[in-house]
């Protein structure tokens, strides 16, 4: 953790929603005049697709069908704690892009499945916001989590989730439904191992639960709308949390415990707002203070 350079990472399994949290900070972060250099996590995948789907089949060959992108060996760990540890000391590090498809080559210029070269994150910026599978990933040798000034969870019921990553590697990525489902079936247990224990370590977990029939995801036709879901967010420590002010602003939201909120789907930009821009404020008015400029 850093008072002068603080990290925000939003960590979730592939397919979770992260990118689309992101877009949320990003408002909250233009409305606010907040430079923050922003992190993809898919950056620090260890191979690109051709490599990845040749490892893949060699580990098959060898007896395991469960090699994937949420465990440590496929992805540059290492590299992800140099960075979390260089931006946290001094505001610097490097980060690249994992072109997924052709929108994310044209607009960064490579191919498709292929990374574009490192390059240094943007100077003087306020923050790192990191959002990928491990920002809050702590194994035998690796520990994200105690870098990460604000860790959230981005964690759908599982049916949703499947659900979501099926929609979207079909539709954005050109992926048959039968790939899809391999890939969860061979992330399985890395999921259980890498991704699920990040969550008892966030600050703040987002769990979007549909209201809406999921029981099959694999012949769902679209994904449940915000409007056809709730949300439940869990803070780990309730402390400090103005309930009375969220649940006042927030329509039609209740409590389900001490520490829990829910609210409808279709307010959870709204909630993000009102949950995160003061927690925002903290950290840059914390950061202006140390550095003389308060
Ligand atoms: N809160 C949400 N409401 C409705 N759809 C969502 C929500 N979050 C994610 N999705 C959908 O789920 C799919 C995966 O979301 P995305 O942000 O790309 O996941 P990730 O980056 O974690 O892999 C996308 O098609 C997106 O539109
Ligand atoms: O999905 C992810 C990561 O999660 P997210 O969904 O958040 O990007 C991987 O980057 C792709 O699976 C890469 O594999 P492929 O090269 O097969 O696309």
């Amino acid at each position: 953790m850093s008072i002068k350079h603080p990290i925000i990472a939003v960590t979730g399994s592939s397919g979770a929603g992260t990118s689309t949290i992101t877009r949320t900070f990003v408002r909250i972060f233009e409305r606010e005049g907040v430079n923050a250099a922003v992190v993809e996590g898919d950056a620090f995948h260890a191979f690109d697709r051709a490599e990845m789907r040749r490892r893949i089949a060699e580990e098959a060959a060898r007896g395991n069908h469960h090699f994937s992108h949420f465990g440590p060996e496929a992805n540059l760990v290492d590299e992800l704690e140099n960075l979390f540890r260089s931006y946290s000391e001094s505001g610097t590090g490097r980060t690249r892009h994992y072109l997924h498809d052709v929108e994310e080559a044209a607009k960064y210029g490579g191919e498709p499945g292929t990374f574009t070269p490192w390059e240094p994150l943007p100077e003087n910026t306020d923050l790192l916001f990191y959002e990928g599978l491990h920002g809050g990933l702590v194994t035998e040798t690796h520990d994200m989590a105690r870098f990460v000034d604000l860790l959230i969870g981005v964690v759908p019921i599982i049916n949703l989730e499947w659900i979501q990553k099926l929609w979207r590697d079909r539709s954005e990525r050109g992926y048959s439904t039968e790939a899809v489902t391999d890939t969860i079936l061979r992330r399985m247990p890395d999921y259980v191992r890498y991704i699920c224990p990040q969550f008892s370590r966030t600050h703040v977990n987002f769990q979007r639960i549909p209201v809406v029939d999921t029981s099959n995801p694999f012949i769902a036709r679209d994904v449940p709308t915000a409007d056809e879901s709730l949300v439940v967010i869990r803070f780990a420590n309730p402390r400090g949390i103005d309930f009375p002010y969220l649940l006042n602003m927030i329509a039609d939201s209740f409590m389900s415990r001490a520490n829990t909120l829910v609210i409808p789907g279709g307010k959870m930009e709204l909630a993000m707002q009102l949950i995160f821009t003061p927690f925002v404020w903290r950290l840059m008015e914390r950061r202006q203070r140390v550095m003389g400029v308060l």
